[in-house]
């Protein structure tokens, strides 16, 4: 349970940058948070205590900004990190799922050996907006054998109703705006 305190100081330090990537999207920018040492360190604590019970084995980041704060979460946990990453960027045999986003489309990619079987994974990511990015890699993670025991982002954006795509697994959120 987040309190308060930590509640105001996470949404102190992240900033709307409005019409942007395009007009009529609401940017949600974390880069002030990232800079901030008591923003930052709180942020990764909160964001790890979705594993609390689970026995997690491996955190899965989703590119670009899963990356920032799941890396963190897995060394925090003691747990591996698995990088989702957009199409054509990793070097092995990858399972690849396609969706749409708030502002655009995209196409996200995993290892295929990523896990061994049984691996309990923690997924991370920064926003939880349309929840198409969340979905494909609930999915791609559980094609390639492994099982999802919940999903803890930063911040979700509720009117987008990303949830509502997400009933099968469990959805944490430090801030829902
Ligand atoms: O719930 P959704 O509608 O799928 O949107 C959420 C995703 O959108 C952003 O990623 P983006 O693809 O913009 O990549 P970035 O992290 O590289 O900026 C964000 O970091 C989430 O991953
Ligand atoms: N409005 C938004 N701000 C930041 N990241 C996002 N990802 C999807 N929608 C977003």
């Amino acid at each position: 349970m987040i309190s308060q305190a930590d509640r105001d100081l996470l949404l102190s330090h992240v900033r709307d940058i409005p019409d942007w990537p395009q007009p009529g999207v609401t940017f949600k920018d974390i880069t002030p948070l990232l800079r901030d040492p008591a923003g930052f360190a709180t942020t990764v604590r909160l964001l790890s205590e979705a594993a609390v019970g689970h026995d997690v084995t491996s955190v899965v980041g989703i590119e670009a900004r899963g990356f920032i704060l799941g890396a963190p979460v897995a060394y925090h946990l003691d747990a591996g990190f698995v990088p989702v990453r957009k199409e054509g960027k990793l070097p092995a045999e990858t399972s690849s799922a396609s969706y749409a986003l708030e502002y655009g489309q995209a196409t996200i990619e995993v290892h295929r050996d990523a896990f061994m079987p049984g691996e309990r994974v923690l997924i991370i990511d920064d926003v939880l907006a349309t929840g198409g990015t969340v979905r494909a890699t609930v999915d791609l993670v559980r094609a390639a054998g492994a099982e999802v025991v919940a999903v803890s982002v930063l911040m979700e954006l509720g009117f987008l109703r990303g949830r509502e795509k997400l009933a099968d697994v469990p959805v944490s959120a430090l801030l829902s705006l």
